[in-house]
């Protein structure tokens, strides 16, 4: 079998376009476009092309942004300062701090004064909370866009096995509760999992998140899955690649994630997503 490409890029150009009609409606109503502020400590160059496509994208869709810039010297309570401002400010209805932050910031008491309301990253505990209880409000980015991706294959997912490597706060935990709400039976791998080969051969939906190049090979996977590659890593001639060996992979799933190009974009598009979301909970509850 050779899989089908799930093109995160086309999707999330969708995905913007679709946000673009809805801002639009917005506008013509009187109201404001939804408003991002991007918040960037120090000067991390990976994290400084983020930033900008995050920025290209809001612009596309005709949301307003803001980045705020701070030197890497920039103290926890600064930062903190920072974030009671935009949390009072009527005209931003989304923050995102870009992490990772340097050494001296403590980030979950930065995650944690952040509005949940405004948390258009879902990181907050509230948001977790949430989702852990199947009532989402602002869901984190990565797993909501892989989900947007999952349903454009048009499968059922209730009842299929999906197996997630990685534990992580941001990728592998919220993914495994997104897949379970979706009535998956879920198995969230990581470092300490003995046999992952025997548990990944399982998995009807494979999602890498474990942040090593090429490291799933084609015959771990089960004939016909769907595999998505979360992972961005540079190798040595500066080019991106995924945690799994995308040509050897593509040999045995029905459907596969490229990298670049599939959920890198997609992270975005639910940072679209979530960010009008936040707008449109800020103007309901000023209705009243
Ligand atoms: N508060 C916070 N929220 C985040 O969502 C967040 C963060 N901090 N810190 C860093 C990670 C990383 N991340 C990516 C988003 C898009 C691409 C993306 O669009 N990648 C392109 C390639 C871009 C390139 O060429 O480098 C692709 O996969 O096609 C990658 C990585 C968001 N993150």
């Amino acid at each position: 079998m050779t899989a089908q490409l799930l093109d995160g890029k086309s999707i999330a150009a969708d995905i913007r376009q679709q946000i673009k009609t809805r801002v639009d409606a917005l506008l013509a109503a009187g109201q404001r476009a939804p408003g991002l502020a991007v918040v960037l400590v120090g000067e991390n160059p990976a994290s400084q092309v983020y930033v900008r496509n995050k920025r290209k994208a809001c612009a596309e869709v005709g949301f307003r942004s803001e980045l705020h810039e701070l030197p890497a010297s920039t103290t926890q309570d600064e930062l903190l300062a920072l974030i009671d401002r935009l949390n009072a400010d009527q005209d931003i209805d989304g923050i995102l701090v870009q992490l990772p932050l340097p050494e001296q910031i403590d980030e979950t008491l930065v995650t944690e004064r952040i509005l949940p309301t405004k948390d258009v990253d879902g990181f907050h505990p509230y948001n977790v909370g949430r989702l852990v209880l199947r009532m989402p409000l602002l869901r984190p980015c990565t797993p909501k866009g892989v989900m947007t991706m999952l349903e454009r294959t048009g499968q059922p997912l209730a009842g299929l096995d999906a197996v997630v490597i990685g534990q992580s706060n941001i990728v592998g935990r919220p993914m495994a509760l997104e897949l379970l709400a979706a009535r998956c039976t879920v198995t969230i791998c990581h470092s300490r999992t003995k046999d992952l080969a025997e548990k990944v051969r399982g998995a009807d939906i494979l999602v890498a998140a474990v942040g090593r190049p090429r490291f799933v090979p084609g015959e771990w996977i089960k004939e016909g899955a769907t595999v998505i590659d979360v992972g961005i890593n540079r190798n040595e001639d500066g080019k991106l690649v995924g945690d799994v060996d995308f040509a050897s992979c593509a040999e045995r799933a029905a459907w596969i994630t490229p990298v670049p190009g599939g959920v890198g974009p997609m992270t975005i598009a639910s940072l679209l997503e979530n960010t009008l979301q936040a707008a449109e909970l800020h103007a309901a509850s000023q209705a009243h």
